[in-house]
Parts: structure tokens; C-alpha cells; sequence
């Protein structure tokens, strides 16, 4: 239930944004087209829509379902 270091590790279902926004899943392009895919980051458990960190950010995040913000930080304690 906690992320350690950047949260490159984490495979938690933590699924909302730092200030409740609810993440877009990984394998859709909507609202937000992006790269940070299943296919392009296979080993970054890029499953659902679970705050990850494929991309070397300081922690977990996601591509937030509001179109006005295309990503933010999820409030996942460190371990
Ligand atoms: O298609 S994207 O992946 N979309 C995107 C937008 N913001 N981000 C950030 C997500 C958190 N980590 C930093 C990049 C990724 C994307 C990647 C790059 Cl390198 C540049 C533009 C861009 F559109």
C-alpha cells in the first residue's frame, strides 16, 4: 500500500489523482493521447488505470479523465 523511492516498483490499485481525479486507463488514447502505453512500456505494469511510474517521474501517476489536465501525481504514501 506504499510506493518506494519513484514508485517504479508500485502495483498498487490506487486509481485517483492527488486532488481526486479519476485516471484514464493506460491502453486508451482519451481524453489525453499519449505514449506511455502497454505496448511501449511492457514492464511497467501499465494495467487499468492504477497510478504508475513507467517514465522516471519523482512518483507514481496517471493521465487524468478531466481533459483540462492531461496527468498528475496519485497520493500514494512512501513506504
Ligand atoms: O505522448 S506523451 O507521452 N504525453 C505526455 C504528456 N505528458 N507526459 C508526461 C507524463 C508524466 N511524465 C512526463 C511526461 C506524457 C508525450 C511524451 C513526450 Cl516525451 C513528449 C510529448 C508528449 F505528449
Amino acid at each position: 500500500p506504499c510506493q518506494i523511492g519513484n514508485g517504479a516498483s508500485y502495483r498498487g490499485t490506487v486509481s485517483v489523482t492527488r486532488t481526486g481525479k479519476t485516471c484514464q486507463r493506460w491502453d486508451r488514447l482519451f481524453p489525453h493521447v499519449h505514449d506511455r502505453t502497454p505496448h511501449n512500456y511492457p514492464s511497467s505494469g501499465l494495467e487499468e488505470n492504477y497510478c504508475r511510474n513507467p517514465d522516471g517521474e519523482p512518483g507514481v501517476w496517471c493521465f487524468t479523465t478531466n481533459p483540462l489536465v492531461r496527468w498528475e501525481r496519485c497520493e500514494v504514501p512512501v513506504c
